[in-house]
């Protein structure tokens, strides 16, 4: 015993040795602050920071990187460009040019808080919109221990670009059993370009979006959550054009079908109307050239025949159809409701009836100041509309809102001109 303290006590009195060893303990002190200090960053990070992790195959990656883009112009200065371009039949050629932030790290301020964005690009590649693109991920991270922070600015990236997103009015029409789009998206149309008399729009859109709002009660019932809308009246009076201003204000597509399609039959019909789209309205336009009253003379019957090959209970049936979970929406239109079979329109198969008629006073007025607003001056004073309105009344006879439309465009910058020749509207060209 006493030989090991005498051994001890002639190392510790060694100057080398003692040097050695104090080196040995700064190292071994020193690894262990280093490990300490990743376990205490690792631990940090999992609980006082959030994040949220998104790859380029999402469809939201580059809405995000254009929102931190948009709201962090003067943090992100490393850029990558995307360029867009697009070509016309004629050649015409655009393009465009979105810049997002680039690989590596960047910072921006959301809410006042900073947050972090890393934006990694990985060895291996994806396939996307038909191309192999190298895989990325972003990450973001930042402060704090509410988890919905991330999520709610993703969610605010969403909205933004949506609302930007530029979008038209779908047309499908049927190609053997099945829907297909016909051509691209149409300009919208707004409801309120369709001039009605007071009241009609707001009824008829009311009804469908109080429909649309009431899913639960159509089940709870056990009632089939369909509705149907008749519009008839005479020709060129907003029938088909208030059915477009609908669907683009609810941003709904429209799916028509033809009862005269000489290749249409029940089976067909049947299967389309019970296969629409989600969110599209179903147009039968001009039903009464299809069916006619058996109420109807003979003549009548005789000029119709063999104009389709569907039936009048192969229709009622397609209508009834299949109980969905989804809503079906369907409008017919007509000039003539007279020659409708009953069956056709009754409750349950049309729910709402609605008159489109040639244009009252209110709406020739409405009309040529819409006509004559501009952003910058009013060509249409009060006097003016009411001297138009005088004028048409003079024709003594209906005038629908097309004929209207008609005349304004050919004085489309000249509402004098319009007045004075107001009985060009019924002359016969
Ligand atoms: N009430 C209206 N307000 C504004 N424009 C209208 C109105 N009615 C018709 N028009 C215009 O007239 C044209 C024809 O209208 P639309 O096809 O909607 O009439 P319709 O009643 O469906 O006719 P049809 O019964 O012959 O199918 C469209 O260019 C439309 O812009």
């Amino acid at each position: 015993m006493a030989k090991i303290h005498e051994y001890l006590s002639s190392l510790t009195d060694n100057p080398y040795f003692g040097a050695g060893a104090g080196l040995a303990g700064l190292g071994i002190g020193l690894s262990v602050l280093r490990k300490s200090s990743i376990i205490a960053n690792a631990v940090i990070r999992r609980n006082c920071f959030i994040s949220l992790e998104i790859t380029n195959s999402d469809p939201a990656y580059p809405w995000l990187l254009n929102y931190i883009n948009r709201h962090s112009r003067r943090q992100t200065r490393h850029l990558t460009v995307n360029t867009f371009v697009r070509q016309g039949e004629s050649g015409k050629t655009d393009t465009a040019f979105r810049f997002l932030p680039g690989q590596g790290t960047h910072y921006f301020f959301y809410q006042g808080f900073p947050v972090l964005v890393e934006r990694q690009r990985e060895n291996q590649s994806i396939q996307k919109d038909g191309f192999r693109t190298p895989f990325e991920t972003v990450t973001l991270r930042t402060f704090g221990f509410d988890a919905t922070f991330l999520q709610r600015m993703l969610q605010k990236a969403t909205d933004e670009e949506l609302s930007h997103a530029e979008t038209g009015m779908v047309i499908y029409h049927a190609v053997g059993p099945e829907w297909r789009r016909f051509g691209p998206p149409r300009r919208k149309r707004p409801l309120d370009s369709i001039v009605l008399d007071a009241g009609i729009s707001d009824k008829i859109f009311n009804d469908l979006r109080e429909f649309l709002n009431s899913s639960k009660w159509y089940t709870d019932r056990g009632v089939p959550y369909r509705r149907g809308y008749l519009l008839y009246g005479p020709p060129g009076c907003g029938k088909s054009s208030f059915i477009s201003g609908i669907a683009s204000q609810l941003g709904y597509s429209v799916c028509m079908v033809s009862l005269s399609e000489r290749t249409l039959d029940d089976d067909r019909l049947n299967h389309l109307l019970n296969t629409a789209p989600p969110n599209s309205i179903v147009l039968l336009e001009d039903v009464d050239a299809a069916f006619h009253s058996r109420e109807d003379h003979p003549s009548l019957k005789a000029a119709y025949e063999g104009m389709t090959r569907v039936t009048l209970s192969g229709l009622l049936n397609a209508i009834d159809g299949v109980a969905c979970a989804e809503e079906r929406i369907l409008f017919m239109t007509t000039n003539y409701v007279e020659r409708l079979d009953p069956a056709l329109i009754r409750p349950g198969r049309i729910d709402v009836k609605e008159y489109f008629g040639n244009c009252t006073d209110y709406m020739i007025g409405q009309m040529f100041a819409r006509f004559y607003r501009d952003e910058q001056q009013q060509l249409a004073t009060e006097e003016l509309t009411q001297e138009f309105v005088a004028a048409v009344r003079r024709l003594s006879c209906d005038v629908s809102a097309a004929q209207i439309q008609g005349h304004l465009l050919k004085n489309k910058f000249d509402p004098l001109s319009a007045i004075h020749n107001a009985s060009d509207i019924v002359a016969k060209s």
